[in-house]
């Protein structure tokens, strides 16, 4: 299938990252969020990236308008209208995502296929509520977007061959490696390290050591690039939450349970690097 237009639904730290390397690519973006202020912020992060690749020599300056040109941010969700291709990256709840992709499904053409960016959440059920489970799959990027090469692809029970395919092929030419893995939760990248990070946050809450010497451990001794309690961070500490429930429901078994401590700071609000603090205070 030739897809042109690629919609992007949240412009988060994931959905501007998407828009970013997207448009890198050629593609037209428009990157569609709920505020204004969610969308010049995304605006911003993207336009600091491209700065950065500028100021390295890696970009050129009319390089960077090009990509820029080719990204609409809007908070008109009607934008569907036009696409061949729509990713989601809205927030990690089931609920949520059901109700966009039921609005996506009735405003989007007949052709264009419906991906998610989740992190955990069975494609199949989000599928479900749509008219066209056979053009619905798993799209999963990692954080930072413009940095990592792997993109986790996720069949539904019904998504035919060739919208996999299709996916595949636009995952290579905007520069990633596509990986299969089937739908389960948390896929294989969550499954294996949400429980690392959820056992980091326990050895905090028991008092085995403080966080810096839990992040050291795990960096100096494990050539980790950033220790489990930075990641979390700049994961956002609701998306861990989210996933360590979904692990914890859907799997069935005990040692998925998310730690109370984690539950604790998202009710407090801190969500890590995107809110200023987390287990880290940031400026
Ligand atoms: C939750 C999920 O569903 C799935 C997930 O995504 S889980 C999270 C997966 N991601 C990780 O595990 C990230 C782990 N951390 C890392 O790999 C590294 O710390 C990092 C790449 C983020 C930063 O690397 P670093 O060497 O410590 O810092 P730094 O030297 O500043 O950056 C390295 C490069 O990344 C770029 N970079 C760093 N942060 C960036 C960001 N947020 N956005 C764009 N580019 C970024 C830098 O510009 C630099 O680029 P060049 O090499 O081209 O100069
Ligand atoms: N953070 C990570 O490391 C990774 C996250 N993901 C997944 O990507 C998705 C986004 O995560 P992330 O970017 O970190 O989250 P963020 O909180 O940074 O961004 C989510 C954005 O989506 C917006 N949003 C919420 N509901 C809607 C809606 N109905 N329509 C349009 N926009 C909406 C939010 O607006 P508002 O703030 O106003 O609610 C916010 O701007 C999640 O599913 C997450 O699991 C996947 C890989 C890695």
């Amino acid at each position: 299938m030739n897809v042109r237009r690629i919609v992007v639904i949240g412009a988060g730290q994931m959905g501007s990252g998407i828009a970013q390397v997207c448009a890198a690519a050629g593609y037209m973006v428009n990157m569609q969020d709920l505020k204004q202020e969610q969308l010049d912020k995304g605006m911003a992060i993207i336009t600091k990236n491209l700065s950065r690749q500028v100021e390295k020599g890696r970009l050129t300056e009319e390089g960077k308008q090009a990509t820029l040109s080719r990204i609409t941010p809007t908070v008109d969700v009607s934008c569907a209208k036009e696409a061949d291709l729509i990713i989601e990256a809205a927030v990690e709840r089931m609920d949520i995502k059901k109700q966009i992709f039921k609005q996506l499904d009735e405003i989007a053409p007949q052709h264009a296929i419906l991906a998610t960016n989740t992190s955990s959440l069975p494609i199949t059920e989000i599928a479900a509520v749509t008219k066209r489970p056979e053009q619905v799959i798993g799209m999963h990027f990692m954080n930072p977007v413009p940095v990592m090469k792997l993109v986790e692809i996720i069949r539904g029970l019904a998504t035919t061959d060739a919208v996999y395919e299709t996916i595949e092929s636009i995952t290579k030419q905007i520069g990633k490696v596509p990986v299969e893995v089937n739908d389960f939760p948390g896929f294989v990248s969550n499954r294996i390290l949400l429980p690392m990070i959820n056992e980091a946050i326990y050895a905090l809450y028991e008092g085995v050591a403080t966080k810096e010497a839990i992040d050291d451990v795990m960096k100096l001794g494990m050539n980790h690039p950033m220790g489990p309690l930075t990641l979390a961070d700049f994961i956002g500490l609701d998306t861990c939450l989210y996933i360590m429930e979904v692990l914890h429901e859907g799997l069935g078994d005990s040692k998925y349970r998310p730690c109370p401590l984690l539950r604790k700071y998202v009710s407090a609000g801190w969500l890590g690097k995107k809110t200023g603090r987390g287990f880290y205070i940031y400026e």
